[in-house]
């Protein structure tokens, strides 16, 4: 196996076994997920980030077509303590350098005490430590990625379950994963995926019965476009969000966010309803938070662990959004329910889907 060299924002250079050539820089992340490698490699939210594996053995049940979220592999490399020959094919396939056989746990411990940050990694025959020390120099901030929007929307509007009668969906793309359509699809309605930077022109064509944000990378302040799309839409239709789609949401009502240490990211993050003091479990990908919602929005859910915002609903205008990842792909089924709660949006408040509470 050939050499791969991993150098750390500051300079500090660590030394892996190469399971998939080539040179690469982005920002350093860590996911605790055991399972879902697969829907966490293709999750377009990872798009311009080199993604650590905390769990020691990926690859262990093969890679299989029907649990990826979408065309292509999105972090710009992949780090792990073992990578079985399924998954180092795939990514050496889909051209995103890997490299196993170093600590994770050194990794993680970094980040963790240093908070996300640059990488540059060199794999290959010839690699050299300079090489990926090349590639960090290289290497910008996730904020200074200003076009991270067009890199993983649609080109132009894409129809799913133009069959079913159900609500019809003007879902904004900011980098949807595949299940999250299927959420909506599965339960009846129609999606009209449309490209990040829609206009309201755009929106009113397709005559929905609800508008939706998408997850999506990077910066949620770098989607100006659909920051003042739903500025401008949210007294004319019900507005709901995921991850991003809440960011985006709470930007465009008066609110602020701001950048987390190192994210969350995992299968098992609780999350607490303020109103009915369920707890869920949750899965999760994201850097940014909520910092202040704004003054059309309130908090209806909490991390238990650091109490950041994790849903909130509309004060004086009709929104819902989660900052986690309601499809749960990977992840616990806790959080289903918020796909019939965006559906029942077209119904009066009162008789609207709550979240079971057993
Ligand atoms: N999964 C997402 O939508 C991530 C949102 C945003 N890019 C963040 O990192 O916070």
């Amino acid at each position: 196996m050939p050499p791969a060299y991993v150098a750390l924002e500051g300079g500090h250079v660590i030394e892996g076994r190469g399971r998939s050539p080539g040179t690469a820089r982005g920002e350093l992340v860590f996911t605790t997920a055991y399972t879902g490698y697969e829907e966490s490699l293709t999750d377009p939210s990872y798009e311009e980030q080199i993604l650590t594996f905390s769990y020691p053995l990926i690859g262990n049940y093969g890679v299989r077509e029907e649990r990826l979220e979408s065309e292509r592999v999105h972090p710009r490399a992949v780090l792990a303590r073992e990578l079985t020959d399924d998954v180092a094919d795939w990514l050496a396939a889909e051209g995103v350098p890997a490299v196993d056989h170093l600590d994770t746990r050194d990794v993680v411990t970094d980040i963790r005490d240093g908070g996300a940050m640059k990488c540059g990694i060199a794999v290959g025959k010839a690699a050299t430590p300079e090489d990926a020390l090349a590639e960090l120099d290289r290497c910008v901030g996730m904020s200074d990625h200003t076009e991270i929007g067009a890199q993983v929307s649609v080109e132009s509007t894409e129809v799913y379950g133009a069959e079913n009668d159900g609500e019809t969906i003007a879902l904004v793309d900011c980098g949807v994963k595949f299940s999250m359509i299927e959420s909506f699809v599965e339960r009846g309605a129609t999606v009209h995926v449309l490209p990040h930077d829609a206009t309201p022109a755009d929106v009113r064509d397709v005559d929905p019965d609800i508008l939706f944000i998408s997850n999506g990378p990077g910066d949620p302040e770098n989607y100006g476009e659909a920051v003042s799309l739903v500025q401008d839409l949210v007294d004319e239709y019900p507005v709901a969000g995921i991850c991003l789609g809440q960011q985006i949401v709470s930007l465009a009502l008066g609110g602020t966010t701001e950048k987390m240490a190192f994210g969350h990211r995992g299968v098992n993050q609780p999350v607490i309803d303020l109103e009915s003091g369920r707890v869920v479990m949750t899965t999760q990908n994201h850097g940014y938070t909520v910092d202040d919602p704004g003054p059309r929005l309130e908090v209806a859910q909490r991390n238990v662990n650091d109490e950041t915002p994790e849903g909130l609903t509309g004060v004086d205008c009709d929104v819902i959004t989660r900052q986690y990842h309601p499809e749960a792909n990977p992840g616990p089924e806790d959080t289903l329910d918020f796909f019939d709660e965006v559906l029942s949006m077209t119904d009066a408040p009162s008789s609207r889907a709550i979240p079971c509470d057993d």
